[in-house]
Order: structure tokens, then C-alpha cells, then sequence
């Protein structure tokens, strides 16, 4: 990440978190950019699970033979490619039949510099990864390599991850609730806007505790 991507990611883990910035997403006509509920946390810790992260995406082909001059092919490359502020995003393997991340992805993805890794598929190896501590949402856990069974066919080009098209480059930012893809011609608005909504939340909050009714707090700031 470039030191402007640096402080965007500080502030977005001092200040905001996810259902904040889908809430300013909808109200941008943004309403499908989280993605789907299957995608969840490996790491047992709620408050330490996510990430904020640039897309680099994946897509994947399901095959049924092994290339065997080359059997990861562009997998290996993207994984040397990847830079400090990264998030791997692999596109959908809806019939899960391949775990193309486990240990040695995460540590190779934490050692130049990834934050996290959002795979539509299977992952193995979670034990180790827990250990890690490298965040990670996954769809399944299945104990088969990603060798003959898929194939990156391209990096860096758009794909569809958890019901949401990402592009490469975006803003990716996960926490307990799920993960949020932020399109790049909305996301200086949405951060300014949905800080300001943090602060409403926050005042509404205190109100709440004052006991004020509900409906009293939602007519007077608008939130909920
Ligand atoms: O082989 C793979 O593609 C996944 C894996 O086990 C690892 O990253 O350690
Ligand atoms: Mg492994």
C-alpha cells in the first residue's frame, strides 16, 4: 500500500467498520456490495478477525487434469507479486471441489506484505493458519489441493467473489459482521460519509442510554 493507502487503513480501522460502510453504500444505490453470508472469519478471535486491503483477484477454472509442466501455473506468480496492503480474492468455486489456500499461501501472503485472503472455496491446512493468526474468510474447509482440480486462468482482471463483481484494486474491508467491497468511484464519499455516520451512531447510542425512545432518536438523527 502507498503511504496515502496507509492512513486510509488506519482510519478505517480506528473509525468505521462494515455494516457503517454498507449503510453509506445503499444510500449511494450501492445496495449489493457485501458480499454473501457464507464467507466467515477463520480466526477464533471476533474483534481481530478482519482486515482493510486492495484487491488482487483470482479467477479460477475447474479442471479435471493436471498440467504437468506447470501444475499451479499463474497461482504461484500472483502469490510472488503480492505487496504490502494486498488482499487475495479468489472468484467462486461453487462446487467447492478445490482448496487453493492453506499454510504456505498465508505465510508467503504475510511475508510480502498481504492482509488478509477472502477465498469463495475451500481452504485446508486451518489449524496452522489459526496459529498464524493470517485472517481469512472461507466458504468451506475440504483437504484437497488445488493442483488438477482448478487453474488460475488470469489475476488482476474483475471477478465475482460472494455474489459481488471485484475489481482489482478496490477497497476490501472485513470485520465479524463480513466482508464489503467499496467501488473506487464512490470510495473517498463513502469514507467522509459513513464517518459521519459513525458519529451519529455514536450519538444516538448515548441518547439511547439516556433513555430516550427509539422513535425519538431515530427522528432526531436518522440512523439505526
Ligand atoms: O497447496 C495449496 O494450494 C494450499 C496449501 O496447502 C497451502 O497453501 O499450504
Ligand atoms: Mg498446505
Amino acid at each position: 500500500m502507498l503511504a496515502k493507502d496507509e492512513e486510509i487503513r488506519d482510519f478505517i480501522q480506528q473509525h468505521l467498520y462494515v455494516a457503517a460502510l454498507c449503510d453509506i453504500l445503499d444510500t449511494l444505490g450501492y445496495r449489493n456490495q457485501a458480499m454473501h453470508q457464507r464467507l466467515r472469519p477463520l480466526l477464533p478471535d471476533m474483534r481481530n478477525c478482519g482486515f482493510v486491503g486492495r484487491a488482487r483477484t483470482v479467477r479460477w477454472m475447474e479442471t479435471d487434469y493436471i498440467v504437468e509442466s506447470d501444475p499451479y501455473g499463474l497461482e504461484i506468480d500472483l502469490m510472488d507479486d503480492l505487496r504490502p496492503g494486498d488482499v487475495v480474492v479468489h472468484s467462486t468455486d461453487y462446487s467447492g471441489t478445490n482448496a487453493p489456500w492453506g499454510e504456505l499461501m498465508s505465510t508467503v501472503a504475510r511475508r510480502n506484505g498481504a492482509v488478509g485472503c477472502v477465498c469463495d472455496s475451500q481452504i485446508r491446512d486451518a489449524v496452522k493458519i489459526i496459529a498464524m493468526g493470517f485472517p481469512v474468510y472461507y466458504a468451506g474447509i475440504r483437504p484437497v489441493d488445488s493442483q488438477g482440480r482448478g487453474r488460475v486462468m488470469a489475476y488482476d482482471v474483475p471477478i465475482r467473489c460472494g455474489e459481488v463483481l471485484v475489481n482489482p484494486g478496490e477497497l476490501v474491508v472485513a470485520d465479524f459482521d463480513g466482508i464489503v467491497v467499496i467501488p473506487r468511484a464512490v470510495e473517498a464519499q463513502v469514507l467522509t460519509l459513513a464517518q459521519e455516520r459513525v458519529s451519529k451512531e455514536d450519538q444516538a447510542r448515548r441518547d439511547l442510554l439516556d433513555g430516550r425512545s427509539l422513535r425519538e432518536v431515530y427522528n432526531k438523527y436518522g440512523v439505526l
